[in-house]
């Protein structure tokens, strides 16, 4: 699903990854973990495309910033991006026509965090955790075969949580595959997922 060999990152001074390798199966969950400032953020954020690094990164075969990389995978940061101008009805329906994905997916996955009653509010209305909700769901609505959430239990409800939880099982039930981060131990009890250390995913410590 996911290879990356050789992914070196220097942030102004600071080397923040060298020579990480990394491979994710299809179906496979996997919990990126490291204290603050390890590089996890920098590693999804390698994985998606939005940061360059040297080395390579291939989603189903093809690098991130190509338009069958993209079409690939989902990314939601740590505060989820949303239009201002849009109502989350509309989040949803820009996602299913840009990635032509079943709108009935998205509205799924927005009911399974409680979100239906909400759909003619702007992001401005919402609070930070609803937000958030809003972007995993469409995320996760989205259904492509790599999802990458950073610190995606951050600001989620305990009821919010397990929604989360049901939705990675179920990308997973269906060969799809998540990288995520978190400092908790909100995967602690989920079967499947692979735990590992960006630390240890270094070159020097492989
Ligand atoms: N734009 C930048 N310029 C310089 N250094 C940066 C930049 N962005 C991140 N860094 C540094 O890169 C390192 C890794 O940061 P990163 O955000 O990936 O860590 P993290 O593991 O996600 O941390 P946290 O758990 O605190 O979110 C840190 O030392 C950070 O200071």
């Amino acid at each position: 699903m996911l290879i990356a060999r050789n992914l070196s990152v220097t942030l102004g001074a600071a080397r923040v990854l060298h020579d990480v390798d990394l491979d994710v199966k299809p179906g496979q969950l996997l919990h990126l973990t490291g204290g603050n400032g390890a590089g996890k953020t920098t590693l999804l954020r390698v994985l998606c495309g939005l940061i360059a690094s040297s080395g390579s990164v291939k989603v189903l075969g093809h690098p991130p910033r190509t338009v069958a990389g993209r079409a690939s995978l989902a990314f939601v940061p740590d505060e989820a991006e949303l239009y201002d101008d849009l109502t989350i009805a509309e989040h949803a329906q820009f996602a299913s026509l840009a990635y032509a994905a079943p709108l009935e997916d998205l509205h799924t996955a927005l009911n399974a965090f409680g979100l239906g009653h909400r759909l003619d509010q702007f992001p401005a209305e919402l609070s930070r955790g609803t937000r958030q909700k809003v972007g995993l769901a469409v995320a996760l609505g989205l259904k492509r075969p790599l999802t990458l959430l950073d610190e995606p239990f951050g600001t989620l409800d305990t009821d919010s949580r397990q929604v989360l939880r049901d939705g990675l099982s179920a990308l997973a039930a269906e060969g799809r595959s998540a990288v995520l981060t978190t400092h908790g131990g909100e995967l602690a009890q989920m079967k499947g997922v692979r735990q590992v250390a960006v630390g240890a995913l270094q070159g020097t410590s492989r």
